[in-house]
C-alpha cells in the first residue's frame, strides 16, 4: 500500500516552465546557546508554486516553526537562500501575512480594528479596507462581533479573526504555525472547514504548520514531513484531492490511506535519529 501511495500522490509538484513562487534551497539553521549549538534545520530544499497550499508534518522540536520564522524573515538562515517572488527573504515583509498559535489579538480593540490592525500600522487610515474586512469577517461568521472585545469570544472565534487579520493586506503569502492546535476537536473541524472555504475563495499561497495529519491532508494540496533533528525534509506527498474539500472526504478510503502513510514516514523520522 505504501508503494502505492508513494508512487501517486510523493514527490515534487510536476516541473513547469514557471520559476516556483518559493524557493528554499539548501537551508540550515543553528542556534548559539549557552549550552552549544542547536542544529535546528538540518537541510531544507523545496519549492512552491503560486498558489499552492503546503503544510508541514514533523515529530515535536524538530524545526518546524524554526524553518516558518526563516520563511517569514523573522529568523536569519546560518547556510542557504529563501526567496519569495523573486526577492530573497531577509526581513519581515508587507505581502506576508502571519497567523500563529496564540491569537495575540490587541484585546482593548474590537474585533474589527484587531482585522484592520495591520492596515493602520502600515498605511495609517483603514477606510479603503472597510469593504475586505467586512468580506472576511462575514465568510467566517463574525460581522455581528465586529464591536466585541477578543475576551468576549471564544478561542476558536479568536483565531477566525487572527485568520482575518492575516488576510486583510491580501497577502501573496499566508504562514500559519498551528493555528488550530489549542481548539478542542468540533472548533478545530469548524476552523479547518472555515479555512478550506477562505482557501477556495482566495488561494493564497500558503505554509502551514501542524501535528494533525488529518488537517493536513484535509487542507494542503502537498505535504511535507520532516524528520526528528537534525532534521531534514524527508518526504514530500502530493494530496490527490480535489477542490472544494469537503469534511465527509475524511471519512473515505483513500484518505484514511494517505493518514496511514503519513503516520509512518512520520514515526520512520523518529526512529532514524
Ligand atoms: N531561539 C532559539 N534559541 C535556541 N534554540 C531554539 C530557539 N528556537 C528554537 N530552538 C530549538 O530549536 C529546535 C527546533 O525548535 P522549533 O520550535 O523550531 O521546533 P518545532 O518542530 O516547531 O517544535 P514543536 O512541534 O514542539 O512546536 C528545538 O530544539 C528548540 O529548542
Amino acid at each position: 500500500m505504501d508503494a502505492a501511495i508513494s508512487a501517486a500522490a510523493s514527490g515534487p509538484a510536476p516541473a513547469t516552465d514557471a520559476p516556483p513562487y518559493m524557493s528554499v534551497q539548501r537551508v540550515q539553521k543553528i542556534y548559539e546557546t549557552a549550552g552549544g549549538a542547536v542544529e535546528a534545520v538540518s537541510l531544507a530544499d523545496f519549492s512552491v508554486t503560486s498558489g499552492e497550499f503546503v503544510a508541514v508534518l514533523g515529530p515535536s522540536g524538530c524545526g518546524k516553526s524554526t524553518l516558518m520564522m526563516m520563511i517569514g524573515g523573522l529568523e536569519t538562515t546560518s547556510a542557504g537562500h529563501i526567496r519569495v517572488d523573486g526577492t530573497e527573504v531577509t526581513a519581515p515583509r508587507g505581502d506576508f501575512g502571519y497567523v500563529f498559535q496564540d491569537a495575540t489579538l490587541l484585546p482593548w480593540k474590537s474585533v474589527l480594528d484587531n482585522v484592520l490592525f495591520p492596515i493602520r500600522l502600515e498605511h495609517g487610515r483603514t477606510r479603503d479596507h472597510l469593504d475586505r474586512a467586512r468580506e472576511l469577517l462575514e465568510l467566517v461568521g463574525l460581522w455581528d462581533f465586529r464591536d466585541k472585545r477578543p475576551r468576549q469570544l471564544s478561542g476558536g472565534m479568536r483565531q477566525r479573526v487572527a485568520i482575518c487579520r492575516g488576510l486583510i493586506n491580501d497577502p501573496k503569502l499566508l504562514l500559519m504555525d498551528e493555528p488550530f492546535s489549542a481548539l478542542d476537536a468540533i472548533s478545530r473541524d469548524d476552523m479547518n472547514a472555515a479555512l478550506a472555504d477562505l482557501w477556495d475563495r482566495y488561494h493564497k499561497t500558503a505554509i502551514f504548520i501542524t501535528h494533525s495529519i488529518r488537517e493536513a491532508v484535509y487542507l494542503a494540496d502537498r505535504v511535507l514531513v520532516m524528520s526528528r533533528r537534525p532534521s531534514v525534509i524527508s518526504h514530500d506527498v502530493r494530496i490527490p484531492f480535489p477542490r472544494p474539500r469537503r469534511m465527509e472526504m475524511q471519512e473515505t478510503a483513500e484518505f484514511n490511506e494517505i493518514c496511514g502513510f503519513l503516520r509512518r514516514k512520520i514515526e520512520e523520522g523518529y526512529q532514524r535519529a
